[in-house]
C-alpha cells in the first residue's frame, strides 16, 4: 500500500477545513511576538535567558563606546530587583521620528522590532547591535521600564511596562553638565518566573569582561548588599578599567599556573593597516600555553561573547597553526609537520577579540560569529605578527613547539593503539580444537552449548541444529575462579578456550560487541556435579563478564527431571506434574512401567535429547537474570552459589525461581 494514501474520513470533515481558514493567521503586532515566543529572542526563559536581558542593555552601551562616544558605563542593581546600566554617550535620540511623526525616536526604538541606527554603519563603524531588536525585546519582558535621556543639556523621560508605553516622552528637567542613555528594567515574573532574580555573581564576570574587552571604558558596579549572598564575595561596588586589554586578563587567569613563555602572545592589529584604509575594525588577541590548567577559548566578536566560537577564532587557529609548523621547518624540527589544529589548541589558553563591521551573528544570542571574511582577515592579521614572535624569543617559541610535537605524538600513538586493537579484532579468531561451531556467520539467532562431559557432547553434537546451534565441551571442573587472582583464571586451560569460543576477554577487556553467539547455554546433568558445574560458570560469568548477564544471554538448559520406560518406549517429564499426566494417560508401551529419576544428559540419545532439551520449538530455558531489586542479593548469590556445600547450590540452582527465570525460548 502506498505510504501516501490518506483514511478516507479525512476528506469528510469539512468542519475542520472550514474553521481554519484566512482568521486563523495572526500576525501579531508590536512586541506582541516578543512576550509570545521569547525564546526566539533571548534563547528561551531560564537564567540564561534572564541574565541576557542586561546583556542587551549593555551591549548597547558598549556599542557607544566602542564607537567613540562613551567613556563611562555605570550598572547598578538595586534591592528592588531592578537592573540600571548608564553611560556617558550620547543618548538616544528624543526627536519626533521622520516616519512616525507622532512619536520620538526613542518610543520608536524601544516599541518597534527592527529600528535601530546599526543597518548603515554611518552612526556605528562595529557595533555589537546589529539586528535593532535587543532594546525592544528587553521593553517587551520588563514590567517596568524607565528610560532617561540627557541630551541638549536636557533630560527626557519616558517609562513603559511590557512594552507599552504609559505616556509620551517628556521632558524632566535640565542637564546642563550631563548627557548619555540611563536604562533601568525589572525583568517580568510573567515571563522569567515568580522566583526569578539577576544575580550579581553572574553579572559581574559579563560586566568585567566587557572592561578588558575594549580599554576604552572604565566600568563601574554597584549591587546592593542585600542581594548579596553569604558565601558570594561578589563586591558590593567596583571599577573596571583594563589599559592592557585582553593581555591584562589572560596575566591575571594565568598567575598562578606555570607556561611555556613568559610573556604571552598578545597583541592588536586594525584591519585598515593591513588591508587598506575601508577595512573597519580590528582583532585583539593574547595566549598562552601551559601544562598546569584546562585550555580555554574565550572568543569575541564586537565585545559580545561567542561561547561557540566561528569564524573569527577559526581563523585565529589557522595563523597559530601555520605559524608553528612554518616554524617547525625552519629551525629543521620535522615532526612539527604532525601538528594539528587540536594540538594547537590543547593547552592553549586563549582570548581572541574581533571588531568587524556588520557581523553575522547565529541567532539573536549571538552564540557565534558567521561572518565569512571574519576568517581571512583575523588569520591574515595575526600571522605575521605571531612569525615575528616565535622568531624573536627562541627560548619561548622552542617550548612551545616541543609541546605541539609532543601532544601530536602522543594523538598518533593513541591512534596507531586503536588500529592494532581493531586489526586483532577482526582477525580471524583462532578457536579452541574441541569448539564444534554452527555454519551461521553471524551473531543473531546463534546459541553455544556448554556441555558437561564428552559422553554427552556425543549426542548433543548429533541432535544439535548445525546451522545456529554450536557446542563446547567442558571436561572436568572449572576451577574456582571467584577466589583465584587473575593470573591464575589465565593459565586455566578451560576458561581460555571458553573465552576464545565466546570471543570476548574476561574482566575488564570484555566487549559485548565481540561475542560470537546470542545465547550462551549451561547444559549440565541435572545432579549435584552438573549443579556445581553450572554454578562455577555462573560465578563465573558473574564477576567476569557481567554485562553479558546484564544483556540477557545467559541461560540454563532444562533437562528432564524423570525418565519412565515401558517395554522398551521411553518418555521424560520435567516435573512432578509432567510425570503423573504421563502415568496416568499411559505412554503406550507394554509391561512394566519403570520411572527413574534422570541423572545424566549421557543417558539419552541424541533424538530424546533433541526432542527435550535442545530442540527450540519444545524446549525450556532458565535466563539467568540478575535481580536488582533485592539489596544485598548478588553478594548472595555468589556465597551461595560458591559455598562449601554442592547440595544447596544444586538446590538453588533448579529451584529458586528469583535468581533464575523460567522462560520458554
Ligand atoms: N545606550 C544607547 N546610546 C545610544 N543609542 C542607543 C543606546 N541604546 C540603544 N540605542 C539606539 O537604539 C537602537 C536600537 O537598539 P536595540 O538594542 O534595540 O538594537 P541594536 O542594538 O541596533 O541591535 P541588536 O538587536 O542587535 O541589539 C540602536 O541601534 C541605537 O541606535
Ligand atoms: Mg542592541
Ligand atoms: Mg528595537
Amino acid at each position: 500500500m502506498a505510504g501516501t494514501t490518506e483514511p478516507a474520513d479525512l476528506f469528510q470533515d469539512d468542519a475542520a477545513q472550514t474553521a481554519y481558514d484566512a482568521s486563523s493567521i495572526e500576525v501579531l503586532e508590536g512586541l506582541e511576538p516578543v512576550r509570545k515566543r521569547p525564546g526566539m529572542y533571548i534563547g528561551g526563559t531560564d537564567e540564561r535567558a534572564l541574565h541576557h536581558l542586561v546583556a542587551e542593555v549593555l551591549d548597547n552601551s558598549m556599542d557607544e563606546a566602542v564607537a567613540g562616544h562613551a567613556n563611562r558605563i555605570e550598572v547598578e542593581l538595586t534591592a528592588d530587583g531592578c537592573c540600571t546600566v548608564r553611560d556617558n554617550g550620547r543618548g538616544i535620540p528624543v526627536d519626533p521620528h521622520p516616519k512616525f511623526p507622532n512619536k520620538s525616536a526613542l518610543e520608536v526604538i524601544l516599541c518597534t522590532l527592527h529600528a535601530g541606527g546599526k543597518f548603515s554603519g554611518k552612526s556605528y563603524a562595529t557595533s555589537g547591535g546589529l539586528h535593532g531588536v535587543g532594546a525592544s525585546v528587553v521593553n517587551a519582558l520588563s514590567d517596568s521600564m524607565i528610560v532617561e535621556v540627557a541630551r541638549n543639556r536636557e533630560l527626557y523621560r519616558q517609562s513603559f511596562s511590557r512594552g507599552v508605553p504609559l505616556g509620551p516622552v517628556e521632558k524632566v528637567g535640565a542637564a546642563p553638565n550631563r548627557r548619555g542613555t540611563t536604562v533601568t528594567f525589572h525583568p517580568d515574573a510573567l515571563i522569567f518566573g515568580e522566583s526569578a532574580r539577576l544575580k550579581p555573581s553572574r553579572l559581574i564576570g559579563m560586566v568585567r569582561s566587557k572592561a578588558y574587552l575594549f580599554s576604552g571604558v572604565e566600568i563601574r558596579w554597584k549591587c546592593a548588599p542585600s542581594l548579596i549572598g553569604e558565601k558570594d564575595d561578589t563586591p558590593t561596588e567596583a571599577v573596571f578599567h583594563f589599559p592592557g586589554g585582553l593581555a591584562d586578563y589572560l596575566a591575571e587567569r594565568l598567575e598562578k599556573a606555570s607556561t611555556y613563555s613568559d610573556k604571552p602572545f598578545a597583541g592588536r592589529v586594525q584591519f585598515a593597516e593591513k588591508f587598506g584604509k575601508d577595512t573597519a575594525g580590528y582583532v585583539e588577541w593574547a595566549i598562552n600555553w601551559t601544562p598546569s590548567i584546562d585550555a580555554f577559548v574565550n572568543s569575541y566578536c564586537n565585545t559580545i561573547p561567542t561561547p561557540q566560537g566561528g569564524t573569527h577564532e577559526f581563523g585565529f587557529w589557522s595563523a597559530v597553526l601555520k605559524g608553528i609548523r612554518a616554524y617547525g621547518e625552519l629551525t629543521g624540527n620535522r615532526k612539527a609537520a604532525n601538528i594539528t589544529r587540536d594540538d594547537v589548541m590543547g593547552g592553549g589558553c586563549a582570548m581572541i577579540s574581533a571588531f568587524i563591521r556588520e557581523p553575522e551573528f547565529v541567532g539573536q544570542t549571538k552564540d557565534r560569529l558567521a561572518t565569512t571574511d571574519a576568517q581571512r582577515l583575523v588569520e591574515l592579521a595575526v600571522r605575521d605578527h605571531f612569525d615575528n614572535w616565535l622568531a624573536g624569543d627562541p627560548k619561548s617559541a622552542g617550548a612551545i613547539l616541543d609541546y605541539m610535537v609532543l601532544k601530536a605524538e602522543e594523538r598518533l600513538a593513541r591512534r596507531a593503539e586503536k588500529e592494532t586493537a581493531r586489526k586483532s579484532a577482526t582477525k580471524k579468531l583462532r578457536l579452541p580444537g574441541k569448539l564444534v561451531d554452527c555454519s551461521t556467520s553471524t551473531r543473531d539467532g546463534t546459541e553455544l552449548f556448554l556441555v558437561e562431559g564428552d559422553s554427552a557432547g556425543g549426542s548433543a553434537k548429533m541432535a544439535r541444529d548445525r546451522r545456529n546451534q554450536a557446542l563446547l565441551p567442558l571436561r572436568g571442573k572449572i576451577l574456582n575462579v571467584l577466589g583465584a587472582a587473575s593470573s591464575k583464571l589465565t593459565q586455566n586451560q578451560e576458561l581460555n578456550d571458553l573465552c576464545q569460543a565466546l570471543g570476548v576477554a574476561p574482566g575488564s577487556k570484555f566487549r559485548l560487541d565481540d561475542l560470537r553467539y546470542d545465547k550462551i547455554i549451561i547444559m549440565t546433568d541435572a545432579d549435584v556435579d552438573g549443579a556445581h558445574i553450572a554454578s562455577l560458570l555462573m560465578t563465573f560469568f558473574f564477576t567476569q563478564m557481567r554485562p553479558l548477564i546484564d544483556h540477557g544471554h545467559l541461560y540454563l538448559a532444562c533437562p528432564p527431571l524423570f525418565r519412565i520406560t515401558q517395554g522398551g518406549k521411553s518418555v521424560y517429564a520435567r516435573d512432578e506434574e509432567e510425570k503423573d499426566r504421563l502415568l496416568a494417560e499411559g505412554i503406550g508401551g507394554r509391561g512394566k512401567i519403570e520411572i527413574s529419576r534422570f541423572k545424566g544428559l549421557g543417558e539419552m540419545d541424541a533424538k530424546d535429547l533433541k526432542e527435550t532439551t535442545m530442540n527450540p520449538a519444545r524446549r525450556q530455558l532458565i535466563q539467568v537474570t540478575i535481580d536488582e531489586d533485592e539489596p544485598g542479593e548478588t553478594g548472595d548469590l555468589v556465597e551461595r552459589l560458591m559455598g562449601k556445600k554442592p547440595e544447596m547450590r544444586f538446590q538453588y540452582i533448579s529451584e529458586n525461581a528469583r535468581f533464575a527465570e523460567v522462560v520458554d525460548v
